[in-house]
């Protein structure tokens, strides 16, 4: 029977029942499923967008299903090129579960919470298995919602000796680490920020590239979280090509990242194949993760919500 009432998971209670040590291992697994291309496991397109063109922005739908484990949903996320000092947003997003039997929504979840944490989680996946296990320095380029789920994520599973960040505002960069649970460097310029630096995480808004190749130390890993679209970037070409390019889609970078298509790179792998076995971790070389976010994230997020929720 469908008759169950709609669930409403406000964001503070999303924000309770997720949590990195339960969301990290489910991601990995919808990842692994996600690079089979099984549609048994998991179909999930390239999410539409929408361009809002006099707020610039874009409504991007992301659904995926995943027969096998009875998992329907969609996310609706609005994403918006905020002007330099806005204090508005620039995403919101809700996410729908819906009974795959009967086609009924069955919860409506926020979904802020759930795309900054799987964001994270999905680039911890990534440094897991790309970053060398010696590394000692991360430096975080952007001090936003992303740059704060990075830093937590990061400094819960890792041990780094130091943490750099940078903002193009050095007081906004100074109120980002008076945000943080641990010390960091606050640097004035990108190339100081990330010589020498063992992982970089690019979490900025920037339509142009901040980060350059010239200044990343050889063997480092770079896990590039913004420009989601085609003519959008935010590293250069020499890093591009001097680098092993991983992403979490094929079809969503080939569609969406500026930093691929317009570098002409070709990509290695997705990280799905690597946690599948399929494909290697070249962690003695270069190596970026170009993440664009996928539907499918946010399914194995929105359930794990909804099977915590459940629980209590
Ligand atoms: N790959 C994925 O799964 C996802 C990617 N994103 C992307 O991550 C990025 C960050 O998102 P949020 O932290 O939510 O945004 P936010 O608005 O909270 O923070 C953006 C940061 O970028 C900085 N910034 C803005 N323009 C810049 C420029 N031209 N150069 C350098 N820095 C600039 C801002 O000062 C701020 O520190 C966005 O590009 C967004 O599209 C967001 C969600 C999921
Ligand atoms: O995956 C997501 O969710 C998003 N990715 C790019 C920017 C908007 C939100």
């Amino acid at each position: 029977c469908n008759c169950i009432h709609l669930l409403i998971i406000w964001e503070h209670e999303v924000r309770r029942l997720l949590h990195y040590g339960e969301l990290i291992p489910r991601l990995e697994t919808a990842l692994g499923k996600f690079s089979k291309r099984n549609s048994a496991e998991v179909i999930q397109p390239v999410r539409t967008t929408v361009p809002l063109q006099k707020h610039s922005g874009f409504l991007g739908v992301m659904p995926c299903y995943m027969e096998n484990d009875g998992i329907l949903c969609t996310k609706l996320v609005s994403f918006y090129k905020r002007p330099a000092g806005s204090t508005l947003p620039s995403t919101q997003a809700t996410v729908m579960l819906l009974d795959p039997e009967y086609g009924n929504v069955k919860a409506v979840m926020d979904g802020e919470v759930i795309t900054f944490m799987r964001t994270a989680a999905v680039s911890a996946i990534s440094a897991k298995l790309l970053m060398r296990p010696d590394a000692e320095v991360l430096t975080i380029l952007g001090t936003g919602k992303q740059a704060k789920s990075h830093y937590n994520v990061f400094t819960e599973i890792f041990q780094f000796k130091e943490v750099r960040v940078w903002s193009r505002s050095v007081d906004r960069a100074d109120t980002f680490a008076g945000s943080l649970n641990g010390p960091v460097t606050v640097c004035k310029s990108v190339e100081e920020a990330v010589k020498g630096a063992d992982i970089i995480v690019t979490v900025t808004r920037s339509t142009e590239p901040v980060l350059f190749g010239q200044w990343v130390k050889p063997g480092a890993h770079v896990t590039a979280v913004g420009a989601c679209r085609p003519d959008w970037r935010e590293l250069d070409d020499t890093l591009m090509k001097q680098a092993v390019v991983y992403v979490d889609s094929r079809e969503s970078a080939m569609t969406e990242s500026g930093d691929i298509i317009l570098s002409g790179v070709e990509i290695f792998a997705e990280i799905g194949d690597v946690i599948n076995g399929t494909k290697p971790a070249c962690r003695e070389k270069t190596t970026v993760f170009k993440s664009l976010g996928l539907g499918v994230e946010d399914a194995a997020s929105a359930q794990l919500v909804y099977d915590k929720w459940k629980q209590c």
